[in-house]
């Protein structure tokens, strides 16, 4: 079916059609945007500005609904709005409100959006909505549709930085306070600037500066890049360099630079996939002459490890694809391990459009208890006088310290050390936690 197969008189842009196939995508094959993008992007046979502004629609609207469905809702005279029809006024409202695409732009290519994939039904209200949607500006409408702010302020937060409430909460009690909540959530809602890892051994990261990036603060391996394609740079296509978080770059660190007494050998990595923690280990441990076990329970996600591998000199890097509950290898075989533990990801949401409005708090209990039991096979894993690094890429408690408490109550051999968490409004970073634990020596 054409574009213009149902009635519309002229032809839709290709990006926003584009666009709106990734929030069909979303909401009826509960696809993720960021794996979507990249075919409908190709599909639609879109590149450099135009997928610029197809991927911006798209997360945007994803992203941002929290605050535009009351917006919508303000503005509708009947109560139900067929779902197709939502998803081309959160793409307008959108535009209009976040975007500086011109009010008359913004609202006739919804229309025709609208009538090309629905029908010529919906144009009027398309029309109608978006018109009385152009009538105020951003701040106007927070005011109009979110509680009040200095009555509610995380009732507010929740609609004007569009967050689900119970996800608000859970930032705050990690935060301690309410004092940068609005900062992060807004941080959540900007789209991460790519980081490259340049492998240690592998490449350097003058050769990552070159191609147009600036080394990161605190990891002496990062670089931000300033655009373009990373998987155009020749280290990264090689796999000699990756695109990695600075945060996780710090996770990764955390645990070889743990300093530590007796052999230093064995190297584990308990919940490896896709393999960018990994990679980096592995390649610290060929020129630390240690070997790494990459351990990850999916074998397709064991096969990406493997791939992400594929610079590293075999003989530092061992991937295995177990479960890291009951693992095969016997107990206090290793001086250094990594648990990068299945998460919720409530610290990586500016990384994940539709996460936010997918997670539970029921999600929480079930990956609590197996962030719990993945942390004590870890530490059994360790030998006396090694290192434990339990992380997350989530700040929320019950994930965090939650669960370091808890598997340290249960236990008379294990302390920790040190811990940090890591902000993306503070540090620039996803919000990983670490929690280095060390496992007392014999005596
Ligand atoms: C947060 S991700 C790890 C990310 C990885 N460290 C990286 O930097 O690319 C958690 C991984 O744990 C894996 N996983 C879940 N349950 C597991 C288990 N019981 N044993 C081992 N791996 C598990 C998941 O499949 C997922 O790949």
């Amino acid at each position: 079916m054409t574009d213009r197969s149902r009635g519309s008189r002229r032809p839709v842009d290709r990006p926003r059609r584009a666009a709106l196939d990734v929030l069909t995508a979303v909401r009826v094959d509960d696809a993720y945007a960021n794996l979507v993008l990249p075919q409908v992007l190709r599909k639609h046979r879109l590149e450099g500005r135009d997928a610029a502004l197809a991927t911006e629609l798209a997360s945007g609207a994803i992203r941002m609904h929290g605050l535009y469905d009351p917006v919508i809702d303000a503005c509708l005279t009947k109560p139900r709005l067929q779902p197709e029809v939502r998803d081309v006024l959160r793409l307008g409202v959108h535009q209009l409100l976040s975007m500086r695409v011109p009010d008359h732009a913004a609202i006739s290519t919804s229309v025709d959006l609208v009538r090309a994939s629905v029908g010529q039904g919906p144009a009027g209200l398309v029309n109608a909505v978006l018109r009385k949607v152009s009538r105020e500006d951003l701040d106007a409408w927070v005011a109009a549709v979110a509680p009040e702010r200095t009555r509610d302020l995380r009732g507010h937060l929740a609609v004007a930085q569009s967050h689900p409430r119970w996800v608000v909460d859970a930032l705050a009690a990690a935060l301690g306070a309410d004092d940068g909540l609005e900062e992060l959530l807004a941080a959540d809602n900007a789209a991460p600037r790519v980081t490259l890892v340049a492998r240690p051994g592998l490449a350097d990261v003058t050769e990552l500066e070159a191609a147009g990036g600036t080394r990161t603060s605190r990891s002496p391996y990062g670089v931000v890049l300033d655009g373009g394609d990373p998987a155009a740079i020749p280290a990264v296509a090689e796999g000699r360099a990756g695109v990695q978080d600075e945060g996780s770059q710090l996770v990764a660190l955390a645990m070889t630079d743990a300093p530590i007494e007796g052999r230093d050998e064995r190297w584990l990595d308990l919940c490896a996939g896709p393999g960018g923690k990994a990679a980096l280990l592995a390649s610290l441990a060929a020129q630390r002459g240690a070997v790494l076990v990459a351990n990850e329970r999916q074998p397709h996600r064991a096969a990406l490890v493997a791939s992400a591998m594929r610079s590293v000199p075999a003989r530092a890097v061992r991937v295995v694809a177990g479960d890291g509950v009951r693992p095969a290898w016997v107990p206090g075989t290793f001086d250094r391990v990594l648990v990068d533990a299945p998460c919720s990801g409530l610290g990586a949401l500016r990384r994940r459009p539709e996460s936010r409005w997918r997670r539970t708090p029921e999600d929480l209990d079930v990956l609590v208890t197996l962030q719990r039991a993945l942390l004590d096979a870890a530490v059994e894993s360790v030998r006396p006088g090694g290192v434990v690094v339990y992380a997350t890429c989530s700040p929320v408690l019950a994930e965090t310290t939650g669960v370091v408490e808890a598997v340290l109550a249960g236990r008379d051999d294990t302390v920790e050390v040190d811990r940090f968490q890591l902000w993306p409004h503070r540090d620039g970073t996803d919000a990983m936690f670490a929690a280095r634990l060390r496992r007392r020596a014999l005596v």
